[in-house]
């Protein structure tokens, strides 16, 4: 399995690390056998999979739930999971409590915190404990509604002196890697440069060391979600509501099930059950 080294590694290296997320077993399957570096259990999850429109609803119990299964789809690949909402910010002993869940029950490699300021001391605190840690920056959509919705960060010049201060900061409390969430490509370049633990861009430009996209967004299949960063490689929504409407109309027509999709029993056991009947 790949590790923290083998990522800063990639890093020196500039051999990009390609992250994405998966929430259930056959997605986390398949990103495995795409060769995906690294999958990230996120509390995207909310949004993209339980219709939420905020990840503020996911709860620890979900990211449980969501990690095993990636865990039993994926054995061989590093796995990091988002803590939730609220489930750090808090009593210490309860993020405890939460990260010792993930990596001893579901058995993920790392935890990935939101923000900076506060979350400055728990990030050290488990990095001290011996938990990998991945920071996140720049839209932190935990704080939707500090922020006031889903927008690009960094922009301005206090805003951009800001947030590479927090990155540093990050890097400084034991973060073994940073997540940067649509920020100006030019920000995102310099923090990579700025920074030794690599730092993995979604919205950031192609200047990071890496790049994280939702699973459903890679493949077509998140009901329209199509921000600027957002490349579809697929259209599964086409797909999957043609194949239903298919069976839908097969169903009505008695089209299925055919013949190749039905069971039947013998001629003789026939006859012995009901005395002969017409099949
Ligand atoms: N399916 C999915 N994909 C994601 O990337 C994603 C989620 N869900 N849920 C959690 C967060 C929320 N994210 C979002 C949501 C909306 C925008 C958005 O509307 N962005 C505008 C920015 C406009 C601006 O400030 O100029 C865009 O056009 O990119 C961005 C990130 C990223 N994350
Ligand atoms: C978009 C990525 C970085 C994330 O935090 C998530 O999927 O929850
Ligand atoms: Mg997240």
């Amino acid at each position: 399995m790949k590790s923290i080294s083998t990522f800063m590694k990639m890093k020196q290296e500039r051999d990009p690390i390609a992250m994405m997320t998966a929430y259930d077993a056959p997605s986390a399957k398949a990103a495995a056998k795409a060769g995906v570096d690294m999958i990230l259990v996120g509390d995207s999850v909310g949004m993209a999979v339980h219709g939420y429109d905020s990840t503020i609803p996911v709860t620890l119990e979900d990211m449980l739930l969501h990690s095993k299964a990636v865990r039993r789809g994926a054995p061989e690949t590093f796995v990091v999971t988002d803590l939730p909402f609220l489930t750090y910010q808090g009593d210490f002993s309860e993020t405890l409590q939460a990260v010792k869940q993930l990596l001893q029950e579901a058995n993920v490699q790392a935890v990935k915190l939101e923000g900076a300021k506060r979350t400055l001391s728990t990030i050290q605190r488990l990095s001290e404990a011996g938990v990998p840690v991945i920071g996140h920056l720049g839209l932190t959509p935990q704080s939707v509604g500090v922020l006031g919705g889903y927008k690009v960060q960094g922009r301005t010049e206090e805003a951009a002196k800001q947030l590479i201060e927090e990155s540093k900061q990050v890097e400084k409390s034991g973060a073994v890697a940073l997540v940067l969430e649509c920020v100006p490509r030019q920000v995102a370049a310099h923090i990579s440069s700025l920074l030794d633990i690599p730092v993995i861009g979604i919205g950031a430009g192609s200047e990071t060391d890496g790049q994280v996209l939702v699973f459903h967004d890679v493949i077509g299949f998140s009901d329209g979600f199509l921000p600027k960063f957002v490349k579809q490689y697929a259209h599964v929504q086409t797909e999957v509501e043609h194949a239903l409407s298919m069976y839908v109309s097969e169903v009505k027509q008695q089209v299925f099930p055919g013949p190749e999709h039905t069971f039947s029993m013998s001629e003789e056991t026939l006859n012995k059950l009901y005395g002969g009947i017409k099949s």
